[in-house]
């Protein structure tokens, strides 16, 4: 399946998809003679979604193309000049509205590749440039970062629960957050780890596989089941899947059989069957025996009803043979979270005379809040199997010794030394360099291999659901000892 071309998505310029604050704080910035001035952002989250070990970075072909489009357009800046203020006055001046439609993007940002496993304070994404332009990215980013990570991570968990072999069918449009919440989760489900999608959009767009069943209006507008299914064998004699549990399962199985074997009378297979209500566990071990018994090994059984990663686990347990498995609420609206909450936080800015950086923090009263200052990347030490072994934060900005101990930022005891000779590869990879695109990016497919790669070598203890395993991700020592007295330093020691 070809992949259509992702560019122009968000083409014109959704340069106002920001919030009015990114916006005021630019013109202050502009006003106060600070819009060139260095800066350094990054987009993280705190916490894996789902209480899970885990997620998987996706968004950044999104991101990119938003990116690649930020125009603003006549319309959009005869807006912005419409806009009042409380005393009615004008809330940016037509200078500033001139510089906004000047603007040239100019920064650089580095990302983690979509599909790349990545863990709590780790930055998915490093902006670097003029603090005005580096401000006016953060909440696209945000949005199209958090809620395609969200998906994906939600979708590795369904893939984790389901096996490599079984189909995953991903049918939520009609449950989505919306058109774009829909077209938004469809890929994203794809990207980690589901095998095609009912949203035919989604399809054409993002060249993502499409499939699909029948619904029980079509059993319904005819007379009977076998009606019913022979018309939609007549339509599609090679790809019918019926679903079965309009009036009664097992019944509707064995009228299943009664078409299939017509169907095969004219050479032709049944695809499968659907199961759409009530014990799914054992309507799917009737089924598979009465459809083997009656020498239709092949076909699929498909199973659908408010499915998730939970209970796909305890179907298998109880010894489901369900093959193909159609979810769609809980995996487009990301359910049981409704939210990723990466944030973008400040962590560098140039000294005013040029001199270096001023490194940025932001203080929490839990130290699991407090942002990390420095211009980070993320080493990825593996071990001897190629496996993920410990992720280190470091500040590019300072050299590296050569014996690295990382500690947990959230427990400075917990301390882990690397072997000098450890391999390792870096995370965060160049994507843009003075606002031109330096790297080729991968199709949606070769990111959804990617993911599937990265989550297959975690350790087990990591991906399981139930109380995981925390993924070391230490502070490079000097980055600890750094964010530490820049803690102390911030912090306002008032006597007891
Ligand atoms: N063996 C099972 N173990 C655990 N949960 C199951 C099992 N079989 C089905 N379920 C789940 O139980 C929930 C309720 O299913 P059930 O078919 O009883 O109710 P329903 O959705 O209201 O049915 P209907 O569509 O007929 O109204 C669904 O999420 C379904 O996937
Ligand atoms: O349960 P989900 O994971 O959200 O998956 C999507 C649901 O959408 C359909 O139901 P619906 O009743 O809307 O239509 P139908 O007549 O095709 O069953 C389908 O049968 C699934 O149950
Ligand atoms: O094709 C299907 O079976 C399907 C599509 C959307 C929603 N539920 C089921």
């Amino acid at each position: 399946m070809n992949a259509a071309p992702l560019s122009g998505l968000y083409a014109p310029s959704l340069a106002l998809v920001t919030d009015l604050y990114q916006l005021t704080m630019a013109y202050g910035y502009w006003q106060q003679g600070l819009q060139d001035r260095e800066a350094v952002f990054h987009l993280y989250f705190r916490k894996a979604p789902f209480q899970g070990g885990y997620a998987v970075a996706a968004g950044l072909a999104l991101a990119v193309d938003w990116v690649e489009n930020l125009q603003f357009s006549d319309d959009d800046l005869a807006y912005l000049g419409s806009l009042r203020g409380s005393k009615g006055g004008a809330m940016f001046p037509p200078e500033f509205l001139r510089y906004l439609r000047e603007m040239k993007f100019t920064c650089d940002i580095d990302a983690m590749p979509e599909g790349t496993v990545v863990f709590g304070n780790e930055p998915i994404m490093r902006v670097r440039g003029p603090l005005l332009q580096a401000q006016l990215l953060e909440t696209a980013l945000l949005t199209l970062i958090n809620f395609q990570t969200l998906v994906a991570t939600k979708a590795a968990r369904i893939r984790e629960a389901a096996g490599p072999t079984d189909q995953i069918l991903e049918f939520g449009l009609r449950r989505a957050q919306g058109f774009d919440g829909g077209l938004g989760a469809s890929r994203a489900a794809y990207l980690g780890g589901g095998d095609a999608t009912s949203n035919v959009l989604a399809g054409q767009r993002y060249g993502i596989p499409v499939r699909g069943t029948h619904a029980h209006s079509w059993v319904m507008a005819f007379e009977s089941e076998v009606q019913a299914f022979s018309a939609y064998a007549q339509a599609f004699p090679d790809d019918s899947v019926f679903l079965v549990d309009t009036y009664d399962t097992l019944e509707g199985v064995r009228q299943a059989i009664h078409v299939a074997r017509d169907m095969r009378a004219k050479g032709h297979e049944l695809a499968g069957i659907r199961l759409d209500s009530g014990d799914l566990a054992y309507l799917s071990r009737e089924a598979r025996a009465v459809l083997d018994e009656a020498g239709f090994t092949e076909t699929r059984i498909v199973a659908s009803n408010d499915l998730e990663e939970n209970l796909i686990t305890s179907l298998k347990q109880q010894g489901a043979r369900i093959d193909t498995w159609g979810v769609g609420t809980q995996l487009v609206t990301a359910y049981n979270q409704a939210a990723l909450g990466g944030v973008y936080k400040l962590a560098a800015l140039r000294k005013a005379d040029d001199s270096g950086w001023d490194f940025t923090i932001k203080l929490s009263e839990q130290v699991a809040k407090t942002s990390i200052p420095g211009i980070l990347q993320v080493r990825r030490f593996l071990n001897e199997h190629g496996k993920a072994r410990a992720d280190m934060l470091y500040n590019t900005a300072e050299d590296l010794p050569i014996h690295l101990i990382l500690i947990d930022p959230a427990d400075s005891t917990r301390r882990l030394p690397i072997r000098p000779e450890t391999q390792y590869r870096e995370l965060l990879e160049p994507v843009f360099r003075r606002g031109q695109r330096v790297l080729d990016l991968p199709t949606l497919a070769e990111s959804r291999a990617l993911a599937q790669r990265e989550v297959q070598a975690l350790d087990p203890s990591v991906r399981r659901f139930l109380n995981p395993h925390t993924f070391p991700v230490g502070l490079e020592m000097g980055l600890y000892e750094y964010r530490t007295r820049l803690i102390l330093e911030k912090r306002p020691v008032r006597p007891a």
